[in-house]
């Protein structure tokens, strides 16, 4: 029976990861550690016993609610006095090490693999409801590898060549095919997500699949072969029939759904002479600095009975980082008009 050591409420933040913390963690050989786990089983099992356990059931991360109404990890804390029990040894996934060099790893204490989308529903409104999402946000990127590792490790049984079972390391990052000996690695799939622009109003879409009201930028996977240029001009063309003239990097996200997705966002622009949307979506509109501005103010997603409101993506979705950046570069040409 899983028994848990020690609950830890509100546990320390791991690193985020901005440039800065990959430097200083290179410099304190905190990359090159946890490399030595991923490849060295019984190091791996050892720093397990004293390591920082991230809870997670049916792949939705167990969290606390603070006193200041934000959500923590729960984490389990292995003292290494007591003996582990065989799933704690067996399932938890290493994802990384505190600056201090003790192992942080993830468990799934209700796995879920007959349907192991089902659990993941609850995630955005989850983090819509959280009021103040900042102290939240060092942990998410952490959250969201760990539920992608242990996903990837409950649906990677089986060998698709041989069709017998694989078998992983110890820290979770590898699985080998107990009959041919072929080695799998986590996989994603690459998403390019786009604004586009006409020089005055920024287009967002909405799916049917999307909560009611929500509208996102323009997201599309990635063919096999293709560029990203490609993949962003080819969604705008289905989704919305316009061709893009102008493309700039922004930023780059992991994101869960709907099985880890590596998402590339990009701004790009439009001519204003050709601006016609013709929509394969359930909804794509060209939206004002004015409405942009104040759909930014929708915290939280409407209530059922609620009058409609057009809402954004929470504030850690790259989509709505896009937006924000927009109107941040908006705003200032106006200003300086
Ligand atoms: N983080 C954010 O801010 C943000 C915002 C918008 C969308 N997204 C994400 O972007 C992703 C892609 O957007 P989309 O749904 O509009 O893509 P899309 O326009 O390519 O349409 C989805 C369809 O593409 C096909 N497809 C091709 N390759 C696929 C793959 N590897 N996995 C799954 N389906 C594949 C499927 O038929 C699927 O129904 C979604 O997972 C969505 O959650 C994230
Ligand atoms: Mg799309």
């Amino acid at each position: 029976m899983f028994r848990p050591l020690k609950i830890l409420i509100g546990t320390k933040c791991p690193p985020t990861r901005c440039c800065s913390a990959f430097v200083s963690r290179m410099r304190f050989s905190n990359l090159q550690y946890v490399n030595r786990l991923k490849e060295d089983d019984e190091a791996c099992a050892a720093a397990l016993q004293n390591a920082h356990i991230f809870l997670f059931h049916r792949l939705s991360p167990l969290l606390q609610r603070t006193e200041h109404r934000t959500l923590r990890p729960t984490a389990l804390v292995c003292s290494g006095t007591e003996p582990q029990n065989h799933r704690t040894t067996e399932e938890s996934v290493l994802i990384g090490c505190s600056e201090e060099n003790q192992a942080q790893f993830c468990l799934d204490v209700g796995k879920n693999i007959l349907n192991p989308g089902s659990s993941l529903s609850w995630w955005p409104e989850t983090l819509n409801s959280v009021q103040d999402p900042s102290p939240y946000e060092p942990d998410l990127c952490f959250l969201l590898q760990g539920q992608a590792l242990l996903r990837w490790n409950q649906t990677s049984g089986f060998c698709s060549t041989t069709g017998q079972p694989t078998h992983r390391n110890r820290a979770g990052s590898q699985r080998v095919c107990s009959s041919s000996g072929i080695i799998y690695y986590p996989k994603m799939s690459p998403v390019v997500i786009v604004l586009v622009s006409d020089g005055k109003r920024c287009l967002l879409g909405r799916q049917s699949s999307f909560p009611r009201g929500m509208y996102s930028a323009l997201a599309g996977f990635c063919d096999m072969g293709e560029t990203l240029e490609e993949t962003l001009r080819r969604e705008v063309a289905e989704e919305v029939g316009l061709e893009v003239h102008s493309v700039s990097y922004s930023s780059s996200q992991h994101w869960p759904f709907p099985h880890s997705s590596f998402m590339m966002a990009f701004h790009a622009s439009v001519s204003p002479a050709h601006t016609q949307v013709s929509c394969q979506l359930e909804d794509a509109r060209w939206f004002s600095l004015e409405e942009i501005t104040s759909a930014l103010q929708v915290k939280t997603p409407p209530r059922r009975g609620d009058p409609p409101v057009v809402w954004l993506p929470p504030k850690h979705a790259i989509g709505n980082r896009l937006i924000t950046e927009w109107r941040s570069v908006s705003c200032l040409h106006y200003v300086n008009m």
